[in-house]
């Protein structure tokens, strides 16, 4: 069986790599490529199965809805997926028990796993903070992987009972010691020559641990994304996270 997937933000960074993607997949067909200036009515017409939306946070809840609305399951790669709007995703997905979501906050294997030992060596240091680094046209800040990764450790802190991280700071510049997300300090560097790249650093008595995933190159994210649309074509409801898909 051949799945139909129609592609949101196709000619983007990553639209683009995955029309290559999906083409170049013996068990995919690509029925639709639609961009700003393009409407989603089209993804009916055209029989699409899956939509796989890399797109902007600005309008990402507007297509997924739609989507929704019309049993297409979703691959959602598009940043800003805070817990209101995972609510709010569930709260349409309750009218439509036959749709499917997948929302991943990064799709390449190895910031899936460096994610999971991050929560893995979270209770163990008293000190943890995130360096999340970006090509120079990434929109927001800080990045989705970096949010998700913080509520990974402070949730992971939580249980084990850890205080606040140990910081004397009392005069500081405004953003000098990053933002705070669910407690967890985030620095967002973007640079000319990056793609995506984050390093999770761990501090206790005489150690330090770090935890760095490089995207090198967007292909990355493909063998993720592939994953994603085979797998929501048999899951309803909604899903956070590749990890969820992998075997791990
Ligand atoms: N989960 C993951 O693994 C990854 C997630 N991302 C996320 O994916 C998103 C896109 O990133 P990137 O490809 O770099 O961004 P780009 O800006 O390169 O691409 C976004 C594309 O979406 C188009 N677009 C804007 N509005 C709409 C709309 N309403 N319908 C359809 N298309 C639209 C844009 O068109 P136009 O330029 O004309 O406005 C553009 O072509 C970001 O949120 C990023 O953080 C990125 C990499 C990996
Ligand atoms: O905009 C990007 O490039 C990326 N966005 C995602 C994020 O915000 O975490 C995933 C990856 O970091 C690349």
């Amino acid at each position: 069986m051949t799945i139909r997937v129609g592609v949101l933000g196709a000619r983007g960074r990553m639209g683009a790599e995955v029309c290559q993607a999906v083409e170049a997949a013996p068990d995919m067909e690509i029925v639709a490529r639609i961009d700003a200036d393009e409407s989603v009515h089209d993804l009916t017409q055209v029989g699409a199965e899956v939509v796989v939306d890399f797109t902007h946070p600005d309008v990402v809840m507007d297509n997924l809805r739609f989507c929704v609305e019309h049993d297409i399951r979703s691959v959602v790669g598009t940043s800003g997926f805070t817990p209101e709007r995972q609510d709010t995703v569930r709260g349409w997905l309750a009218d439509r028990p036959s749709a499917g979501v997948l929302i991943a906050p990064n799709f390449a294997l190895g910031a899936v796993l460096s994610m999971k030992f991050a929560q893995l060596a979270a209770r163990y240091y008293p000190s943890a903070e995130i360096i999340e680094l970006h090509h120079p046209g990434k929109a927001d800040a800080p990045s989705g992987t970096a949010a998700h990764t913080a509520s990974l450790i402070a949730g992971a802190r939580t249980s084990a009972g850890l205080d606040k991280a140990p910081d004397a700071t009392t005069s500081a510049l405004d953003g000098a010691r990053g933002a705070l997300v669910d407690d967890v300090r985030v620095h967002s560097v973007r640079l000319a020559g990056l793609v995506a790249h984050q390093e999770v650093l761990f501090g206790g008595e005489g150690e330090t641990l770090t935890i760095r995933h490089d995207s090198l190159d967007r292909k990355s994210f493909m063998p993720g994304v592939l994953l994603g649309v085979r797998a929501v074509v048999d899951r309803t409801g909604l899903t956070v996270g590749l990890e969820n898909v992998l075997t791990l």
